[in-house]
């Protein structure tokens, strides 16, 4: 849906196809899902330098960054977080059409939302990865000493303290980093990504 009139979508002469022909593997969403602290930033960042020097193109949207920015005027209700997902699920598409395994890192608390974004895309565009890591251990990590001032009534509608968290049905992908080092989960991600041919890397190499 849309709000503007007399719009005509406009073709391009250079297709996904030939894009990723070019970058010489395929493109998708990584899209990382957990609670604050969980560890998608480090794990999608590790990814992403672990790509980079296999000579993959790839880029990292990152919760915290993007509201900087494209999304600074969104903030932590439901429906802003709806529209901070349906933004970044748009930005995406772009971004797997322009040939890039493309690495999100929002908290994306709403089934819902995911599986919005999850249509945008084809069925092996979007991978979900659930870092699954329990609460106990994002709050004892407390790396922005967030769920501190949580506790203290100094945040309202903090995720997993007083708002939900929606955790996926059958995401491709699960990590739990209070029970596997990081190195583990990169490697399971780009083992992922080799046994489904978005990528061919040789060999795994230390994190
Ligand atoms: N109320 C509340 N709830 C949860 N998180 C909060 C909140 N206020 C600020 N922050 C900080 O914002 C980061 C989450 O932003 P996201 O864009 O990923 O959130 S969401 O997907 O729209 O739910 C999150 O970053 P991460 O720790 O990287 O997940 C927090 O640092
Ligand atoms: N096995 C692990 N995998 C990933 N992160 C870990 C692990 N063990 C400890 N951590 C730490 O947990 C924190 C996760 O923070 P961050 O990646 O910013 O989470 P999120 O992006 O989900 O908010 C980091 O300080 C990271 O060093």
């Amino acid at each position: 849906m849309t709000k503007s009139d007399n719009i005509t979508w406009q073709n391009s002469k250079v297709d996904k196809d030939q894009r990723q022909q070019l970058l010489g593997h395929k493109s998708a969403v990584l899209w990382f899902t957990g609670l604050s602290g969980s560890g998608k930033s480090t794990i999608a960042n590790e990814v992403e330098k672990r790509l980079y020097e296999n000579q993959i193109t790839s880029y990292v949207l990152d919760g915290d960054n993007v509201r900087f920015g494209l999304n600074s005027n969104l903030g932590f209700s439901a429906e802003d977080r709806q529209e901070n997902i349906r933004r970044i699920g748009e930005v995406s598409k772009l971004f797997v059409d322009a040939g890039v395994i493309t690495l999100t890192a929002f908290i994306s608390p709403y089934r819902e939302d995911r599986d919005n974004v999850r249509k945008l895309l084809a069925t092996d565009e979007f991978i979900e990865i659930f870092v699954d890591t329990p609460i106990e251990v994002c709050e004892d990590r407390d790396v922005k000493q967030l769920y501190a001032k949580a506790r203290r009534g100094e945040i309202k509608g903090f995720t997993g303290i007083d708002a939900p968290y929606e955790a996926p049905d059958k995401p491709e992908i699960t990590v739990d980093t209070s029970k596997q080092p990081l190195a583990t989960s990169v490697d399971q991600i780009m083992a992922y990504l080799n046994e489904h041919d978005y990528i061919n890397v040789e060999t795994a190499d230390e994190v």
